[in-house]
């Protein structure tokens, strides 16, 4: 999943041809003008930073800049997202499946989670939103011009946070050891044109635990759960999942059953693929890792590019331990 970086490049700032012009002789420049006029409204804007006023004037991607939750909002937000009401619901929650592929296998899930469970988790991470990075085949991480939305962990300790990663397992059945953990869940936002291009979510080497059992890791399988879909565009992409070229190529209409949710995908001016439509709370489902322990490049995949609006994601991902390296 690592891909190379350019290297940034290192041209010096031109300097400035003119100095900044006087308004008058012994008067003061347009600089200074603005600078105290700054100066005066500042008293009037920390509060209206502070309590979110500017922010929706602003375009939502600017917004995200300045957005400083109060040190109380966390905490109201952990407290929201730990009502007894949402717990109770969590528990007993219900949602239903179809495969949208066989081999490789892909499941599409209808209201893995709730509406308010998706807004819950939101808000108990908006607070740590931040540029994502890319994971890199020997450790580390690093940013990557091929993914920029912001991303932002999510507590595993959270009692929300545990009902929604139990409600995975169970899902994943005898694919996962009752000692195989998750990773850090990480909830993934992008603004218009904001976009991860093409990759896969497992490592091409199984990583080592950094607790000192020199376990190797892998991610077995992906959840992608699309948490806000307020917006245009913005599908998950996978090129060479082909069940619905085939499909068509043979003259049938599956993509018609699926009802608008999982489509044709295009690449390359051909129709190729499938894609899924942001739809909060349903998420997809596949399997990246066989039974060989090898990685299956054709669950490559990309978030496209949204058009205009916000999409925030959920990653779920599930480690498995193996024993030889591949
Ligand atoms: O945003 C998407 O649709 C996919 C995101 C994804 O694949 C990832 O975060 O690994
Ligand atoms: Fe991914």
């Amino acid at each position: 999943m690592a891909r190379p970086t350019e290297p940034q490049s290192q041209s010096k700032p031109a300097q400035p041809r003119n100095e900044p012009q006087k308004a008058a002789k012994g008067g003061i420049s347009l600089l200074e003008v603005i600078g105290l006029a700054a100066f005066a409204i500042l008293p009037l804007l920390i509060p209206a930073l502070r309590s979110g006023t500017v922010q929706q004037w602003l375009p939502l991607s600017l917004q995200s800049y300045l957005a400083h939750p109060a040190p109380n909002a966390t905490q109201a937000a952990e407290e929201n997202a730990a009502q007894p009401s949402l717990l109770e619901a969590c528990a007993s929650h219900t949602y239903t499946t179809e495969i949208v592929s066989l081999d490789p296998l892909v499941v599409y899930i209808n209201n893995f989670t709730s509406h308010a469970e998706a807004e819950a988790l939101i808000q108990l991470g908006s607070a740590d939103f931040q540029d994502s990075f890319i994971s890199r085949s020997r450790g580390g991480t690093q940013k990557d011009p091929g993914r920029t939305s912001q991303s932002a962990p999510l507590p595993l300790e959270h009692p929300l946070v545990s009902c929604i990663l139990a409600r995975a397992r169970t899902f994943m059945g005898a694919m996962l050891q009752p000692d195989e953990p998750f990773s850090i869940p990480q909830l993934v936002r992008y603004y218009d044109s904001q976009r991860y291009d093409l990759h896969t979510d497992f490592w091409p080497q199984h990583q080592i635990m950094n607790d000192g059992s020199g376990r190797l890791f892998n991610r077995p399988a992906s959840f992608f759960v699309f948490m806000r879909d307020n917006c245009t565009a913005g599908e998950t992409y996978f090129p060479a999942v082909d069940v619905l070229d085939r499909d068509a190529a043979r003259g049938g209409n599956l993509e018609a059953s699926f009802k608008g949710k999982v489509m044709r995908g295009e690449r390359e001016g051909k129709k190729r693929g499938v894609k899924f439509r942001p739809i909060t709370g349903n998420a997809v489902f596949w399997v990246n890792i066989g039974e060989d322990g090898r990685g299956d490049r054709r669950l490559v995949h990309a978030g496209l590019p949204v058009g205009e609006g916000e999409k925030i994601g959920l990653n779920i991902w599930p480690r498995k331990f193996y024993l030889d390296d591949i």
